[in-house]
């Protein structure tokens, strides 16, 4: 398995550019189930998570071709052409949506399209149990039949979904994506409320938009859409990761170095930068993105609470505990949004880093200096926090099971060290 080695110490200079978002591209890869006609998709993220969706899509029946890379706006990335002109199999098998929880997105689609989907139980991971129970029973509340049955959901509907009125008890991401799908096709009126707001999801209702859906509310936890009997393709771009910008951040910040991060949208940073700006760090918007910069000794420790968008993201949590650890004072981390997301917690402390945790909350107290280590990822985002505390550290880091940081960062030991980052990546077999 490879793994990535950093020598760090050195302030990262330079620019980096921003890909497209994984988690849109994730749900806007299954919206293509909706019609007969071509989804294009582009400025798509290059990662291991975008091959494992395309590969679940194909065995549905879904045709694919890949445009090389295309300029985009300012943005590079791929253009993926979607055709599901006929599904030739409605069952999601459990050894694709295994190894990736958002392969539940092609749930509400498929129900809409095919009035029948098999679609295998996600299972928890790393982060906590992630029932999928609401989605379930939104769609139920729409008329599908739902029953499980040897790991698997089994779900139908005779003719069309029906419009409902969901009231989502808890906001979840994938939910309200698998119902604004299943809803763009049912017959009548469906109201989420209570619906995400991510903008992953605001770049998902577009895209259906522009396939033809008539959706109101885009943007608001209160989303209407009017069923239509058929979509049509479309061409769109995926949204920015700004997560993906959130992380180059922070490695700008903990590194007391200076980034351009091109591609960015600045808009959709709001809660990211606030704590950022609150903790010393310096942030502008640029014409070209934004730039990030900090100071040496400058950063002192803020308290965080991770929320729903456009609350501070608890895909960043992970991240902003690393720069914490390299913070003046004492900072309290609080997750409120998975049960189980501290797994990056022990490994940091082998750096040197000083965290408490008890129960949803982290205490972290700034340390003076952080010392490389060998240390484990354990999910995506704590793999990437590990390299982000390594970029700080004295000495080398050896960060092992790299396999979870290629599922959502493209080309990042590239990106690294084109700022100046003393990174590479020791394949399988390699050397130390
Ligand atoms: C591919 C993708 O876009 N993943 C993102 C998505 O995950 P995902 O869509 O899985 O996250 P949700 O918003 O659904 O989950 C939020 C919380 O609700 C709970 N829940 C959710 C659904 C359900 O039926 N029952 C239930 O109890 C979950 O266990 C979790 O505690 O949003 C998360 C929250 O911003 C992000 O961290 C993930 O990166
Ligand atoms: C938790 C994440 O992804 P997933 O929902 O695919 O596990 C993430 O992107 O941080």
């Amino acid at each position: 398995m490879d793994r990535i080695r950093i020598v760090g110490g050195t302030p990262l200079k330079g620019t980096i550019t921003i890909g497209g978002a994984k988690n849109a591209a994730l749900a806007l890869m299954p919206a293509c189930l909706l019609t007969e006609e071509t989804l294009a998709l582009s400025n798509l993220p290059h990662l291991v998570d975008i091959t494992t969706m395309a590969n679940l899509l194909a065995q549905h029946g879904v045709t694919m071709a890949l445009n090389g890379h295309a300029a985009n706006g300012g943005h590079t990335g791929r253009v993926l052409e979607l055709t599901a002109a006929a599904i030739g199999n409605t069952t999601a098998p459990y050894d694709l949506v295994r190894k990736m929880r958002a392969s539940v997105l092609v749930l509400g689609p498929l129900l809409a399209r095919c009035g029948e989907a098999r679609v295998s139980l996600p299972g928890g991971c790393a982060i906590g149990t992630r029932p999928v129970d609401l989605h379930l029973k939104a769609l139920e509340q729409m008329g599908a039949r739902i029953e499980l049955d040897g790991g698997y959901i089994i779900a139908s509907v005779e003719g069309r979904l029906k419009g409902a009125h969901i009231i989502f008890p808890q906001i979840t991401v994938g939910g309200t994506e698998n119902v604004l799908m299943a809803a763009t096709l049912a017959e009548g009126e469906t109201v989420i409320a209570n619906a995400a707001r991510e903008p992953e999801i605001t770049d998902l209702a577009e895209c259906l938009v522009a396939m033809g859906a008539r959706i109101e509310g885009i943007g608001t936890g209160t989303l209407k859409v009017q069923g239509v009997p058929r979509l049509h393709g479309a061409e769109y771009s995926v949204v920015p990761d700004r997560i993906e910008t959130g992380t180059y951040a922070v490695a700008a910040a903990i590194t007391r170095g200076d980034i351009e991060l091109v591609g960015a949208r600045f808009d959709l940073m709001e809660s990211v930068n606030k704590v950022l700006m609150e903790c010393g760090v310096h942030v502008e918007e640029t014409p070209r993105g934004m730039r990030v910069s900090a100071d040496k000794g400058e950063i002192t420790g803020v308290d965080i609470m991770t929320e729903p968008y456009p609350g501070f993201p608890t895909d960043m949590q992970a991240q902003l505990m690393a720069l914490m650890s390299t913070a003046r004072g004492a900072s309290m981390i609080t997750e409120t949004i998975f049960e189980n997301r501290f797994m990056h917690v022990p490994e940091m402390t082998r750096m040197g880093a000083r965290i408490n945790v008890h129960g949803s909350s982290a205490i972290v107290r700034g340390a003076p200096k952080l010392s490389g280590a060998q240390v484990m990822a354990t999910d995506l985002r704590a793999s990437v926090s590990l390299v982000l505390a390594a970029l700080a550290a004295e000495g080398e880091t050896i960060v092992n099971r790299v396999y979870h940081l290629d599922r959502g960062y493209e080309r990042v030991e590239e990106k690294l060290a084109a700022c100046g980052a003393k990174i590479e990546r020791l394949k399988d077999g390699a050397a130390e």
